[in-house]
């Protein structure tokens, strides 16, 4: 491995000495660690999860579900969860989680007084209003601090929701459709949702809602096109196994393709309604070789890479991942189907198409997406925007192209605290001596 120097606040992204030979153990799944966590605190007893991915949206998520009356109690990755009456007079801090922001206000609706909510700057950005606007649908006050549609605002809980039937335009952010069904039951009608927009992005991750919602005992009809009805009942408290998360898993898969050699990530899930499950298909269109062998996850790759012409409308979030390893490919890419990432922890789109330019390639941005246009590549810094996946990008650039300086690299600890650190330990795997 080689690194390159830089002023201290950038992180001098390690480049591939070698093809790679790493294992890469993933923590739990984000996107499920705070779907369980919010049932669990709205249920009829105690739970236990299991693999809960310790990071800054999980420990967000459940210091707001402690506020609104909770006991979570953290034990490494186990968690046990126990409910309590949902209480307002409360503030919630959602720094940029989408899952927070976008899944507690429907909790909040039923507390018994006002809640607050505010995030970190840039999640004052982020688009909130069809969510709320549903709340106001069902008859909750919602009070705007700011701009309307916008953090900061409160929730003006009731002690109670009767629910009934929302229209919500979720071709924003599917959380607009998984916030409010996975209150549902807890309404005493129950709740119908049906999405009025033209496009609905991430419908794996709505599939998710309706899988652990299903699991918790609660009846879910999705069987009409863009509408879901969530029968009122209990939701049961559960002993459960967090997948591995497949999203963070991508990076490090990606790797294989960009160093050469082998990736592996044990924990696979053999069926998923993670949108990381999409991951072994893209790769082996880039250029890789994938296979599971039990619960295990082998991506092999030569060192080329080839473009593609992909629609991420179902797996948004994997596409700053794929946008940095087109850049190292032998081809163009074209990314359709996310105009939505405009509105993810930063502007994706635009950073994406800033950052590859930065280092020498060309990436424009189209209504839906990104047309990325491999060159030579050049060491550069490479920013953040205070977004985890356009940092772990970087770190995928600079694998390939020294002088890589990844500024906050910090930011990664959203979802996956010890990136660095596991990054590392992936190269080190690196077959020593092997040529480059
Ligand atoms: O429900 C979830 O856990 C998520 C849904 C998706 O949001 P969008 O539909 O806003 O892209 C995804 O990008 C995000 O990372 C997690
Ligand atoms: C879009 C993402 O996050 P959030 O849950 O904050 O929307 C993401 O993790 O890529």
């Amino acid at each position: 491995m080689t690194t390159t120097s830089a002023a201290p606040h950038l992180w001098a992204a390690p480049s591939a000495t070698g093809p790679l030979d790493a294992t890469v153990e993933v923590p739990g799944s984000k996107s499920l660690s705070n779907r369980y966590l919010v049932l669990a605190a709205l249920g009829d007893s105690p739970s236990r999860l299991r693999g809960v991915l310790a990071s800054r949206d999980t420990q967000l998520m459940a210091a707001a579900l402690r506020s609104l009356g909770a006991r979570v109690e953290e034990d490494g990755s186990d968690w046990t969860v126990t409910p309590g009456p949902v209480r307002g007079g409360v503030d919630v801090a959602c720094g940029l989680a989408g899952t927070v922001m976008r899944f507690l206000p429907p909790v909040a609706a039923l507390a018994d007084g006002p809640v607050r909510f505010d995030g970190d700057p840039q999640a004052r950005v982020r688009p909130m209003g069809p969510v709320l606007s549903a709340l106001e649908q069902l008859g909750v006050r919602v009070e705007w601090h700011g701009e309307p549609g916008f953090l900061p605002f409160t929730v003006h809980g009731r002690g109670g929701l009767a629910g009934g039937s929302v229209d919500v335009d979720s071709s924003g952010s599917s959380q607009f459709v998984s916030g409010l069904l996975l209150t549902g039951a807890r309404c005493t009608d129950g709740l119908t949702v049906r999405h009025t927009g033209a496009t609905l992005p991430s419908l794996p991750h709505i599939a998710m809602t309706v899988e652990v919602l299903r699991a918790a005992g609660v009846v879910v009809d999705d069987s009409a096109p863009a509408t879901w009805r969530v029968e009122p009942g209990a939701i049961a408290g559960r002993d459960v196994r967090v997948e591995p998360d497949l999203s963070n898993a991508a990076p490090f898969l990606c790797a294989a393709l960009v160093a050469g050699g082998t990736v592996r990530v044990p924990g696979w899930p053999s069926s998923t309604t993670q949108p990381g499950a999409l991951v072994p298909g893209i790769l082996e269109r880039m250029g890789g070789t994938a296979s599971l062998d039990g619960d295990v996850l082998t991506v092999t790759g030569t060192g080329t890479v080839h473009g593609v012409d992909l629609d991420l409308h179902a797996a948004g979030e994997l596409a700053p991942t794929i946008a940095a390893l087109a850049a190292l490919a032998d081809s163009p890419t074209r990314l359709r189907g996310i105009a939505h990432l405009r509105g993810h922890e930063t502007d994706r789109l635009a950073a994406l198409a800033a950052e590859i330019t930065r280092v020498g390639g060309h990436a424009e941005q189209t209504e839906d997406g990104l047309v990325v246009t491999p060159g030579p590549l050049t060491g550069a810094a490479w920013r953040s925007y205070a977004d985890h996946r356009m940092a772990t990008a970087g770190a995928l650039v600079g694998l390939r192209v020294p002088g890589v300086a990844v500024e906050d690299v910090a930011t990664t600890s959203k979802t996956l605290p010890d990136f660095v650190g596991m990054w590392s330990h992936m190269l080190a795997g690196s077959r020593a001596g092997a040529p480059a």
